[in-house]
């Protein structure tokens, strides 16, 4: 006999899965800037956390749980033993390993793809029709390698790719004209990073494109040099982890945003990495950001933008250059 017993009647099986967890693997700066965002935004209040770092874990785990309350009741469990990520609707992979002194980042990326193989299987042992978010850099790398170890189809393995560039790109610009973010469209494809595109032809406010107004719009002949909106993207995460040391806000902020056009199914665009094998004339076997329609199953759709043949060409450049890094990578 118990004392819950005495007032508590129980008419069914409570269920374990609320058909919205979301696991985040990795609890450093990306990890949980992701899993706090996903819970203050309301995105879901099921969250599973993973690593190999127990006492971190297990200190972030507390701490969150110890503001559920805050949490429309969340529910918070983690630990090293990926049993606990069972039923997820999406795995936010942001694990990895970290620059070495002396470390090529090719030999980076070769211990990336050890801690992939060892990570994923894990994931997918205990959520076997799982969306994987990939946000580990260099992210449309390993995102084709977890798509690769995962075997899941290409539309549930989806990259963070260049959607925080985009944001950063539309804020730059509403910055410029003084005009609210979300009435301020722009976007970035490509390679996250130093290579990515700026589609400047999609640079819109109600639909009056800025390249109709100012034909030299984003070139180096453009007088009100708009291109520099595109380097400040591009120096971006570099000029915050200089100064702090990593993007956690808006990476987990980024994370949030996406999960949210999953789990609800919003069929809105974002700009993230996808398998591109076949657009816009690529040929290789590659994973860039294109805006892709986002829902419940993964990536639905991808929207072609009319590009100009200099953007149309860098992509391409970025296709044989990922293409010759993978052929390169030791499974
Ligand atoms: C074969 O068994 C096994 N077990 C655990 C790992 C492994 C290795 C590194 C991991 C890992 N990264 C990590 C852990 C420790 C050190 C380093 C580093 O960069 O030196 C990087 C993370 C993370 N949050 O970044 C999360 N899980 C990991 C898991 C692993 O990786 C190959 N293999």
């Amino acid at each position: 006999f118990s004392t819950k017993d005495s007032f508590v009647t129980n008419v069914q099986p409570q269920l374990d899965h609320s058909g919205h967890k979301i696991t985040v693997v990795g609890v450093g700066a990306a990890g949980i800037g992701s899993a706090f965002s996903i819970l203050t935004r309301s995105v879901s209040n099921d969250i599973a956390l993973v690593d190999s770092a127990q006492d971190k874990l297990e200190g972030e785990a507390l701490d969150l749980q110890h503001g559920s309350s805050f949490l429309h009741n969340a529910r918070i469990v983690a630990s090293t033993d990926y049993a606990v990520t069972a039923g997820s609707r999406i795995c936010v992979l942001t694990a990895g390993a970290r620059l070495k002194k002396g470390e090529t980042r090719f030999d980076l990326l070769q211990r990336n793809v050890e801690i992939a193989k060892n990570i994923i299987p894990q994931l997918l042992k205990y959520s076997p029709d799982t969306i994987l978010l990939i946000v580990s850099n260099p992210v449309d790398i390993l995102t084709h390698i977890a798509w690769k170890i995962s075997g899941l189809p290409k539309t549930r393995v989806i990259g963070s790719g260049t959607n925080l560039d985009s944001s950063r790109f539309r804020f730059l610009i509403s910055q410029r004209l003084g005009i609210g973010l979300s009435s301020c469209h722009g976007w970035i494809i490509g390679e996250h990073g130093d290579s990515s595109v700026a589609v400047w032809s999609s640079v819109n406010v109600a639909g009056v494109r800025l390249q109709t107004l100012n034909p030299s719009f984003g070139t180096d002949g453009d007088d009100e040099k708009w291109s520099e909106l595109h380097q400040k993207v591009i120096t971006g995460a570099y000029e915050v982890n200089k100064r702090k040391g990593n993007t956690g806000w808006a990476t987990g902020l980024n994370v949030s945003g996406i999960c949210e056009g999953i789990l609800k199914n919003s069929r809105n665009v974002y700009a993230v990495s996808v398998l591109v094998q076949g657009l816009h004339d690529i040929k290789e076997e590659v994973f860039l950001s294109l805006p892709a329609v986002l829902g419940e199953n993964g990536v639905t759709d991808v929207i072609i933008q009319p590009l100009e043949n200099s953007e149309k060409a860098k992509l391409q450049k970025s296709a044989q250059v990922l293409s010759k890094v993978m052929k390169s990578v030791k499974w």
